[in-house]
Formats: structure tokens, sequence, C-alpha cells
């Protein structure tokens, strides 16, 4: 409506014009002259409040529209499985988020709504012509196919180009996001020159689409402004010819003119919009292709009340039967069988690559199997939610994952209750957050941080030690309280202080919980409840780490080899 009325405000202005020149000025009438100033002064000021209630609302629609779009790409992008992003770049997808997201914010808070305005401004101009006279109005439309033909060319390949330079930005975004990241890799091999020489690639690339692409908006913009201007000078001549002839009056010409160079100005903006309007779709299309990509891991619905009592009978927490995988065309995990019960500390050994890694992304659901089964508490992970099945797990990983924020927020990260408690400032929250870290051996180094608990991390904790964040990875485990833990050990050694602190926050972690853990040290497998071999994704052997030792000739060298 503010855009109606802005429009129309403004075209009024041309009626208040030609009877100012025809009434006022040939007619002498210094009374009309006034009255007819102060109704253009409510014109003018009637349209400027329109107008900003129209800029208003087209920008603040375009921000939402901006913030619904990243709030619904975001909550679909945490549903895709590892397999999507083994393939996509991050720093592509992160490109989509800013830069076509702004872009569609820009389009529809501005450039959607100058064409809107514009063209409200071109068919009200039009009409208001054709009442002033029909004759100028029918050779105005003799150009209008003259227009049509630029906007229709080269409006293709601006878009062509626009897609183009969108795509080649994103890779921008890649190369930024990865050097940084691993900025202390790339220092170390002095590989600055490298990367800075694939940078400039990219960014020349990304130059190049741009110049093509501003090339053809020039030429859409310059093209379309020459032929429409054209066209008003010659109507304008005509128009004179017709004042001469007395078929016209002079506010009649004067308002004919006033209307033409509205129109003009109107086709000029849309032309110039259209390629911005253009680029936006580009983006657009870029933004749907990601929100169409659906998680490849499905829940089934139907309920397996059979595997559910035999495995109530036995009691196992986890029944695995017969696993089979391949993330691509070879087995990785082939033919795996075992049961554990509650309480259980069971030790995953094998050399490298022997497919323990992939055991746990299975239990925790980040791949489908393609063969045998899996019982949680005796029901099958493929009939339970995502959420439900991942319910039962805490992992701790081998690097342990630091997420910028605070050290209480890092801790409560896998508690929903402890999440809420620390966004509401409930005291019970952070004395449940200190519980966990002084039982993970990390109170004493955050009480000495500046903000304590409230100390900011920063990105991926670059501010601390490998085994300080070791010790918040095993806090975080502990305020998660799930019923069985993934634990990866860390390969790489710590001191003894800080050995001695993580195994004793270890310790506190997995009393009375059921544990599965890729050893890498010997006394993990020596306490272990149950040892499990892997070897080229098989199960060769099991039992304790006595009996293995005595009986299993490839584990004692396993032993010796890796483990001494
Ligand atoms: N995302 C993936 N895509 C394709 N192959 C993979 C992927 N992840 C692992 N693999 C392969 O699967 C096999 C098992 O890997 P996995 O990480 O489970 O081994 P691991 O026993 O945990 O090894 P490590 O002790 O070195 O971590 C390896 O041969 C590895 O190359």
């Amino acid at each position: 409506m503010a855009l109606a009325i802005s429009a129309s405000t403004w075209l009024l202005l041309g009626q208040g014009i030609r009877h100012i020149v025809d009434s006022g000025f040939y007619e002498n009438d210094t009374e009309f002259l006034t009255q007819a100033l102060i109704a253009i002064l409510t014109i003018v000021i009637v349209g400027s409040i329109a107008t900003f209630v129209r800029f208003f609302y087209m920008v603040w629609l375009g921000e939402r529209v901006s913030a619904d779009i990243r709030k619904t790409l975001f909550n679909h992008l945490l549903t895709l499985t590892p397999r999507f992003y083994e393939t996509e770049r991050t720093g592509e997808i992160i490109s989509r988020f800013t830069s076509d997201t702004t872009l569609l914010q820009t389009v529809i808070g501005t450039s959607i709504s100058m064409a809107l305005r514009s063209s409200v401004t071109f068919i009200g101009a039009i009409i208001l012509m054709a009442v002033t006279s029909i004759q100028l109005t029918a050779y105005v439309f003799l150009a209008i196919p003259f227009i049509l033909v630029p906007v229709k060319v080269l409006g293709k390949k601006v878009r062509k180009y626009s897609k183009e330079s969108q795509d080649k930005v994103a890779n921008i975004g890649s190369i930024v996001d990865e050097s940084l990241h691993e900025l202390k890799t790339v220092q170390a091999f002095n590989a600055q020159h490298t990367l800075s020489s694939r940078f400039d690639d990219i960014t020349d690339a990304v130059m190049k689409s741009a110049s093509n692409r501003i090339k053809y908006r020039a030429m859409l913009i310059s093209g379309v402004m020459l032929i429409s201007m054209s066209a008003i000078i010659i109507v304008a001549w005509l128009g004179m010819l017709a004042v001469l002839n007395s078929a016209l009056s002079v506010g009649q010409l004067v308002a004919f003119m006033f209307y033409a160079v509205l129109a003009g100005g109107a086709i000029a903006t849309v032309s110039e919009v259209i390629g911005e309007i253009q680029k936006a779709a580009g983006a657009s299309e870029r933004i749907l292709e990601l929100l169409n990509t659906s998680p490849d891991i499905l829940v089934q619905t139907s309920t397996d009340v059979g595997n559910t009592k035999a495995a109530q009978k036995n009691k196992t927490i986890l029944s695995i039967k017969d696993l089979q995988f391949s993330y691509t065309d070879t087995l990785v995990i082939n033919g795996v069988t075992f049961d554990v019960y509650p309480g259980q500390k069971i030790a995953l050994v094998g050399e490298s690559g022997a497919g323990k890694s992939t055991i746990f992304d299975l239990l925790l659901r980040f791949y489908n199997i393609q063969n045998g089964e899996i019982l949680v508490n005796g029901s099958n992970h493929q009939h339970m939610s995502l959420a439900s099945l991942r319910e039962n797990f805490a992992l701790v990983p081998q690097d342990p994952v630091i997420f910028a924020g605070t050290v209480a927020e890092n801790i409560a990260f896998g508690n929903q209750g402890l999440v809420d408690g620390l966004h509401n400032e409930d005291t019970s929250a952070y004395t449940k957050i200190e519980a966990a870290a002084r039982l993970a051996y990390a109170h004493d180094f955050v009480s000495v941080l500046s903000d304590g608990y409230d100390s900011e991390l920063g990105e991926r904790g670059v501010k601390l030690s490998g085994g300080q964040k070791q010790r918040i990875a095993i806090a975080r485990a502990i305020a998660a309280d799930r019923p069985i833990l993934l634990l990866d050990e860390a390969t790489s050694a710590l001191d003894a202080k800080s050995e001695r602190e993580i195994k004793q926050g270890l310790d506190s972690l997995m009393k009375d919980k059921t544990t599965l853990i890729i050893a890498h040290r010997l006394s993990t497998v020596v306490n272990a409840d149950l040892i499990l071999v892997l070897d080229n994704g098989r199960l060769t052997a099991k039992g304790s780490h006595a009996e293995l030792y005595a009986s299993d000739a490839s584990y004692k060298e396993f032993v010796d080899l890796q483990l001494l």
C-alpha cells in the first residue's frame, strides 16, 4: 500500500504541474498558484511518509527473510550425515550462509522494492501519459520492443556470470577457512607462498567472471538508457510540433514530458536492479540445493519385538551381530559379533586402519550398516530415533573438541538441562558443572583462569593445552551422564602429571558405566574386562589380557610392538 501511495503521489505531481502551467501561469491566477503549491506540498509530504513506510518494511522484510533462511539452513545442515560433509567443503557452505543470504537480503530489501516501485510508477505514468495525449503515448509504445530486446538478451548473460562469480566466491571461503584453521602447519612448513598463489588464482577467477558480469550489466543499463532517452527526445520533438499546431497545450506537453521522464527513469531502474534480481535467483538456487539434500539415515518405523525379548533375557546393553560395513567398495568391518553387558569395560585394539573408530561411528549411526544388527538395550538401533539412540552414548574423541565459548558451556554441552541452567544463570547448574570438572581433574586449572568457569576458550580451544582439552572433554562426558562411554584414547603422550590426572579423570568417568575404549596404552588393556582384537575389519580374538597374551601370538606381538 505504501508503495502504491508513494508512487501515486509522485505521479499526481505531474497533474499539479500541468494545472499550474495552464491555469496559474497562462491565466495569471495568483490565488490558484498558492492553492496549487499547497496541494503539491501536501502531495510531497504524503509521498515522503509513504516512502518511509515502504523503505522501512521492505528492508525489514529482507532482513527477516534472510534470518529465517539462515536459521532453517543451519538446522538442516545439523541433520545431514558425515557422508555429506566428506564430499562438500565447509568453506563453501559457509559462503552460502553469508554471501548468498546477504544477497537475498539486499535484493528483497532494496532491489525488489525499487523494481516494484518503478513498475507501479511506470504503469501509472503510462496511464497518465495516455490521459494527457493518446497520440504521443502511441509513439512511446513504438519504442518499448527496442528496450525489451537488450533486457532479455543481456539479462540472461548477467545471470549466468552472477552464478559463476558467486560459486567462485565460495571457493575463496573454503581456502580462507582451511588456511586459517591450519595456520600453524602452514607457517611451520613455510607454505604461505603455495597457499597465496592458490588464493591469487581463485581471486583472479572471481575477478574474471565479475568483469564479465559487470560488462553485461553496464551494457544493459546504458543500452536501455540510450533507447529510452532517445525515444523521449523524439516524442518531445513531436509534442512540440503538436503545441505549435495548437493540438496540445503547453501544460499538457510539460505534464506529458514529466511522465515520460518518470517512465524512462522507472525503466532504467528496473533494468539496473534486474541484474541484482537475477543474481539473487542464482543465490536462491544454491540455497535450495542445500535445503533439498536429505540425510541418508532413516529411522525404520516397525519395532523389532523378537530381538528386544531375546536381548532382555541376556541383559546385554549392546549386542553386535555379524556387522558388515564399507565406506566405498571394500568391507571395512567384516562379520564382527560381540556382546557387552552393563558395567563392562571393553578394550578395542588393532593396528591403525583396522576399523576401531568405524565401530564407534556405526554405534552412533553416523553411517548405515550394510549387514548385521546392532541392538542397544535390546532394541534394533535402526528402529530408534537418532536422538534416543545417541542418548545412550557419551563420546570422548582422541582429539578433544572444544567449541568457542566458555569453560562452563563446553562442559554443559551434552546435557540440555545444564545448558538451560547456564542460560538462566541457575547456580545449581554451575555446581554440577564444577562437580564434573573436579571429577575430571579439570577444576584446578579452570579455577586459575581469569574468569574461572566463565573464561572464553577461543575457537577450537586454542587457549588450552592438549591435556587440558582432554580433561574438559572428560568433564563434558561426566556431565552428560550417559550409560555407555565411547573413549578413543589419546595416542600422544603427555607429561606424567597430566597423564595421571587424565587417567584419574577417566576412572571417575568410567565408574558405574559401560565403556568401550579404543586402547593405545598397556594399562588400559590390562584393566579391561574383555579385549576385542580387530584386524582388517575382522574380529580375530577376544578375551582378557592374560588369556590373549598367553594364547594369541598376534595379540602378543601387537602388545609387545605397539603398547609397550
Ligand atoms: N570416511 C571414510 N571414507 C572412506 N574410507 C574411510 C573413511 N574413514 C575411514 N576409512 C577407512 O576405513 C578403514 C578403517 O578406518 P578406522 O578409522 O576405523 O581405523 P582405526 O582402526 O580407527 O584406525 P586408527 O587407529 O588409525 O584411528 C581405514 O582403511 C580407512 O582408510
